[in-house]
């Protein structure tokens, strides 16, 4: 039935074109600089990680990392940060709720959260619960960073704003792809689970309905292709009586053009009066052009990421002359230093499982994670580290955000990390070395540095961040061993 879908076909069209925008081209690799270098003998050497389709660099495909964010999540994530609100109509009063029982739920929904081990409102639920549950119906704007409980507040307000005696669908939720969709209800089947009454459809590739004959469903979740076409072309929605429409993980949703424009023609659809609720985890200023265009008269709530912070790391470059050399120095530092945990970034997969397979040689426990993995593979390596079955983690740039990297006392740049025009990458510096602060316990990050152009790299990022990195001499082992300690 779905063969015939254009949402479909979008939708595979678009998977093809960001593999495509994902791998560089010759011409995008080398915009500005050549990929000949020097080594630091002044011989002339090719950089590996321009070799056209190895590259892994920039191959984070945010809908990935939201995927694999999810199934890693062990917590709530906390902010020491207030959650700040922009109300509509400031003269009203801003309720907050301590307790899931001042929210008055029904009971059935009450004992749901209860039974998922929620005892109280995290921060963005204190503000956002009461606000989203309010009649007449507000509409809401929120912004926090992922695992702070978007998904669990929406869940429980399309569940509490539903009328299962009213046999059509009253809740829509679009998400940017099949597998954040089925997240997404399967939170609300589990919360809902006391709630018989309470139906809910996936609106995704391969669901089947007949066309013309109305869901009975009162929540529908799914991805902005479908949706649409259920609305349009097989009209099983009637968009007229949706009355609360709910857009997750808008800032994943705008990186695909498709998406973005899918969701605008189901929003215009809606009625003035439907209850719109917008989430996204960042909000620069495209997510923030989309937002408006798709939540009138917005509540608005934020919470403010825990900025990562280069100030308990101490920062040093190793100058080698080859891979091989890379990889003696690397196991003579490791073998001198008391690290806890140690993640070790390559750029391209040859790179990373040619060193994961000297590692073991080494008698060294690896793990290696790379982008040929699945999310699910790559889920179930970060938890087999992270409960320390792996000492040493060999990645790729795939996960660099997914570890609590509180744990991991050493950080390697095995390969430095540049953007596609061969420039110093300081966000995925940060990202792969920086810390929460409230995670304040020291460690240690070493670049290894293997030609002129790698040097141009680091004093890029010194300058960026306004600290100096300085020279690690590998030949002196008392140095190493008091820089180290
Ligand atoms: N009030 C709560 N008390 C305890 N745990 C909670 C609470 N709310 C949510 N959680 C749990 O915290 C984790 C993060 O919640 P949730 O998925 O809702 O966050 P999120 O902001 O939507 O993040 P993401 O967009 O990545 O899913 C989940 O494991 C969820 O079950």
């Amino acid at each position: 039935m779905f063969k015939d879908s254009w949402a479909l076909e979008a939708d595979i069209q678009e998977a093809n074109s960001s593999c495509v925008q994902f791998e560089p081209t010759t011409k995008m690799g080398r915009t500005n600089r050549s990929w000949i270098t020097k080594d630091v003998n002044g011989n002339l050497k090719t950089d590996m990680s321009g070799q056209r389709g190895k590259w892994e660099g920039d191959k984070v495909d945010p809908a990935e990392a939201s995927l694999l964010n999810k199934f890693i999540r062990r917590a709530l994530v906390s902010s020491r940060h207030e959650v700040e609100v922009l109300q509509r109509d400031p003269t009203s009063p801003l309720f907050s709720v301590k307790t899931f029982e001042e929210l008055r739920l029904k009971p059935e929904l009450l004992k749901g959260v209860y039974n998922m081990g929620f005892n109280r409102p995290s921060m963005i639920q204190e503000k956002a619960l009461p606000m989203m549950l309010a009649q007449p119906p507000q509409n809401l704007i929120a912004q926090s960073q992922s695992g702070t409980g978007k998904t669990a507040a929406f869940s429980l307000a399309m569940l509490s704003h539903v009328n299962p005696a009213h046999k059509w669908t009253q809740t829509l939720c679009i998400a940017p792809t099949y597998e954040l969709a089925l997240q997404i209800g399967q939170v609300i089947e589990q919360m809902g689970k006391f709630c018989p009454d309470i139906k809910l459809a996936y609106g995704i590739r391969g669901s089947k309905v007949e066309r013309g004959r109305l869901l009975q469903e009162h929540i529908v979740v799914g991805t902005p292709g479908t949706i649409l076409d259920w609305c349009n072309k097989f009209k099983v929605i009637e968009a007229k009586k949706i009355t609360m429409f709910v857009l997750d993980e808008a800032d994943v949703m705008i990186a695909t053009q498709g998406h973005r424009d899918q969701s605008i023609r189901i929003h215009r659809q809606l009625t003035k009066d439907c209850q719109m609720l917008f989430f996204s985890a960042t909000f620069e200023e495209a997510v923030w052009r989309f937002a408006k265009m798709i939540v009138p008269e917005p509540n608005i709530i934020r919470l403010r990421r825990e900025e990562e912070t280069l100030d308990t790391i101490k920062q040093f470059y190793v100058l080698c002359k080859s891979k091989e050399d890379k990889f003696s120095i690397l196991c003579n530092l490791y073998g001198s230093m008391t690290v806890a945990q140690a993640m070790i970034f390559c750029h391209t997969r040859e790179m990373a499982s040619w060193l994961s397979a000297n590692l073991t040689k080494e008698g060294h426990s690896v793990a290696l994670l790379s982008g040929e993995l699945t999310v699910m593979q790559r889920a179930s390596i970060i938890e087999r580290f992270r409960d320390g079955k792996e000492k040493v983690l060999v990645t790729t740039n795939v996960c660099s955000r997914g570890i609590d990297v509180e744990q991991v006392s050493l950080v390697v740049n095995f390969d430095l990390p540049v953007d596609m025009g061969g420039n110093a990458d300081n966000d995925t510096y940060l990202h792969r070395i920086g810390r929460t602060g409230r995670f304040g316990r020291r460690g240690f990050a070493i670049n290894m540095v293997d030609s002129e152009y790698g040097m141009d790299v680091i004093r890029q990022i010194e300058m960026h961040f306004d600290r100096r990195i300085p020279k690690l001499d590998t030949l002196n082992v008392e140095e190493i061993e008091k820089q180290l300690s």
